[in-house]
């Protein structure tokens, strides 16, 4: 059985957050603003699982108006989703995302992403695939208001 799922997120660039994406903090004037740590790309990654389990998204699962989520290291998140799809008897078979960011670069981050990605989800690297796009200094995020990211996983049972 094989199912696929996708997921979309977007968050605030704002001063005075840390740019937490993927799992890897990146050097940068601003930070992504949300109740978590706003990791826009995990997240997306997040709701693509959930999606391909058919159980909602991470707002169901993780509200943000609790208290336990305030700050919460969306890494932690995404293996509590990871733990869903496990418990179904699920692996995964490949996850692709996009980053949607006009700055920062994210070229030099993204190995170490797909290798965090990876070890979360108990995958090899190479099910991993993660991309970055400018929208052409068009819209929100070329603007630099804000980034978004979006994400595609099949997940195979045997
Ligand atoms: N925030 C970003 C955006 C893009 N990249 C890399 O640059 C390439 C060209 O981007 P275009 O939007 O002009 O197509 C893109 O393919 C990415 O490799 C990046 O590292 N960080
Ligand atoms: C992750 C959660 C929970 O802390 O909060 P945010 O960081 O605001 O992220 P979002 O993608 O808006 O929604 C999911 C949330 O419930």
């Amino acid at each position: 059985m094989i199912r696929i799922g996708q997921g979309f997120d977007v968050h605030q660039l704002v001063e005075g957050r840390p740019c937490i994406i993927g799992g890897v903090t990146i050097p940068y004037e601003k930070g992504l603003l949300g109740h978590s740590d706003a990791d826009v790309l995990l997240h997306a990654i997040s709701d693509a699982i959930l999606g391909a389990l058919g159980l909602g998204d991470i707002g169901k699962h993780f509200p943000d108006t609790d208290e336990a989520f305030k700050d919460a290291d969306s890494l932690k998140l995404l293996e509590r989703v990871w733990e869903l799809a496990k418990e179904r008897g699920y692996k995964l078979g490949n996850i692709d995302s996009t980053i949607i960011a006009q700055r920062p670069k994210m070229l030099p981050y993204i190995p170490q992403m797909a290798e965090i990605i990876a070890k979360a989800l108990e995958a090899d690297i190479t099910q991993v695939n993660v991309k970055a796009t400018t929208t052409e200094q068009l819209g929100f995020a070329g603007r630099g208001e804000g980034i978004a990211a979006q994400s595609a996983v099949l997940l195979v049972k045997a």
